[in-house]
């Protein structure tokens, strides 16, 4: 028998997690997606050949419910999905900050909740999700969720208590790199370069770093050490980077992150 998995608020991310699901081989009938805007849900049916239905209607339907509104929408969502979501159905989160307690507090008891941080390279199969059980979810449904963000790159289970700091470095990592290739390509043009030039060559040594440290088997310093020769250009570098409290500001960056995701506990900040 065939497992139907809804996605409720089919925005960024649950756009690339069905795209993903999809590309590793789960059927499109199999598959039912929720949108606030009628354009929206037309849109996602026109691109994938998946069902659009109601929250409720999803709720009903899908054996496994993936939440992935907005932080501030998950208390209406919840709202409009409680009383339709029967006893067992799995209820997997997507969201930032949001504790599986918020969730149980309001499905109907015993509903088993996974709580996942995932993050945008699962556009491209290479996504970081971080999977944590609520108080109901057995082994087989962390499995379950497994599979589902397995599809779109890895997976690593966590303890609750370690999501804030994973969405803190995971999460949104993807956008300090951006953020760092950004800064590297405006150096890039202070020093002459043609903007096209420059992104080119920081892309390609950022592919060409990011390989080697997931395949080399080697520590950041001493990748780092190998780039870094005596009396050389590099050490120049870091010297700067050093004098203008990188590390520090790194530091300072992720913990804001982190604090930020406590706040949106919530749901409604
Ligand atoms: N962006 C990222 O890098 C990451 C985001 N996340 C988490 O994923 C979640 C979604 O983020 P993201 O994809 O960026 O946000 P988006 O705004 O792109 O997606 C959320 C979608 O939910 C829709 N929506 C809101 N309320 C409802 C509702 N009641 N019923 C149906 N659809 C609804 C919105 O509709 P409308 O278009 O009309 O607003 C929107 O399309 C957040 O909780 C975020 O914390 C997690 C990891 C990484
Ligand atoms: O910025 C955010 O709140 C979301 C969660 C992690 C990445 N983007």
């Amino acid at each position: 028998m065939s497992q139907k998995v809804a996605v409720l608020g089919t925005g960024k991310i649950g756009e690339a997690l069905l795209s993903g699901m999809i590309r590793a081989g789960w059927a499109p009938a199999d598959l039912l997606v929720t949108a606030r805007r009628p354009e929206r849900a037309e849109e996602l049916r026109g691109r994938y050949g998946v069902t659009p239905v109601t929250n409720p209607e999803a709720a009903k339907t899908a054996d496994t419910l993936i939440l992935t509104v907005k932080p501030q929408d998950m208390g209406t969502l919840l709202d409009e999905l409680a009383p339709h979501v029967p006893a067992g159905r799995l209820v997997i989160s997507g969201a930032a900050g949001i504790p599986t307690a918020f969730f149980e507090e309001r499905l109907t008891a015993g509903t088993p909740v996974v709580r996942v941080m995932t993050n945008t390279p699962a556009l491209v199969d290479e996504a970081m999700s971080v999977i944590s059980a609520g108080t109901h979810a057995t082994a087989a449904h962390l499995a379950h969720a497994e599979e589902i963000f397995g599809a779109v790159g890895k997976t690593l289970r966590v303890p609750e208590s370690q999501q804030d700091a994973c969405t803190a470095l995971s999460g949104s990592g993807p956008a300090y790199f951006f953020y760092l290739v950004e800064a590297m390509t405006d150096a890039g043009i202070l020093l002459g370069l043609p903007r096209d030039k420059a992104h080119e060559l920081i892309v390609q040594s950022a592919i060409g770093a990011a390989v080697m440290l997931r395949d080399s088997g080697e520590h950041p310093v001493k990748l780092r050490e190998n780039v870094t020769s005596p009396a050389g250009t590099t050490i120049n570098a870091i010297r700067e980077l050093e004098n203008h409290g990188v590390r520090a500001a790194l530091i300072a960056a992720l913990e804001a992150a982190r604090d930020r995701s406590r706040e949106l506990a919530s749901g409604n900040n």
